[in-house]
């Protein structure tokens, strides 16, 4: 198999330990297999509370995923990771654009991603899904109302503000902000959150971005979409 590596070819494929039940473990598992980067997938099943293992923990000092561990060097952080791996390996521009302005417009909706979005939507999936699976308690309703108010305006922000006139986040081509963002978004199935609805610029865009990424985008949302139709039969 070809490598695809800029620099030593005898390097073994980098490790990535991984959940795909984890937003940026779908985001950088997606923007890998579309790449052509080789790795061994290591998968820390955050459910069974793998990652909090004496072993994991010598791999991620956070015990978080995702990790990678490319002969030895270990890097935590979704981003900081796909920054190296643009640096490390080929990647199609696109995903990463060399030229400075289209690099930064990227990195402007990366460092807006954490608090504009993630933040809201990862709250508001703590607040309907995880903790009451944790716990078997109901969700809080004071909780899911407060957290549901500042979702909603997150998203409306990707909608109308980002998404505004333009076919991907950050443009007329799709980069790796748009992986980072989808995969939020998919996260609200979760807690039977349908973003799509009254949004059309998004749920256009989702749909753009998962017919540019597939089969992979499926494949990296298998586990998710198997719980959220588990959720949706045992509601009806
Ligand atoms: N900012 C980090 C976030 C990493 C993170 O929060 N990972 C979550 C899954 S999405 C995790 O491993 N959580 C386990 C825990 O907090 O116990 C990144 O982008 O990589």
């Amino acid at each position: 198999m070809a490598t695809n590596r800029l620099f030593s070819s005898a390097a073994k494929p980098l490790k990535l330990y991984l959940d795909t039940l984890s937003q940026p473990c779908r985001a950088l598992e997606i923007f890998m297999k579309i790449n052509k980067i080789p790795y061994e997938p290591v998968t820390i099943n955050l459910g069974k509370s793998e990652h909090h293992s004496e072993e994991f923990a010598k791999v991620s000092r956070f015990r978080k995923v995702p990790v990678i561990d490319d002969n030895g060097f270990r890097l935590t952080e979704s981003i900081a990771i796909f920054r190296y791996l643009c640096r490390q390996y080929k990647v199609e521009d696109k995903w990463y654009p060399k030229d400075t302005r289209k690099q930064a417009a990227v990195d402007e909706y990366l460092e807006w991603q954490h608090i504009g979005l993630r933040l809201h939507c990862g709250l508001y999936v703590w607040a309907m899904f995880f903790t009451p699976n944790i716990t078997g308690e109901p969700p809080n309703p004071e909780l899911v109302k407060e957290r549901e108010e500042k979702m909603k305006n997150a998203l409306d922000e990707l909608n109308g503000i980002w998404l505004k006139n333009k076919p991907y986040v950050v443009g007329d081509e799709i980069s790796f902000a748009d992986l980072v963002a989808a995969t939020e978004v998919e996260e609200l199935k979760l807690a039977g959150y349908d973003p799509k609805a009254d949004r059309l610029a998004l749920a256009n865009w989702i749909e753009r971005v998962k017919k540019d990424t597939n089969p992979f985008y499926d494949i990296s949302h298998t586990k998710i979409n198997k719980i959220a139709a588990k959720l949706a039969t045992r509601k009806a």
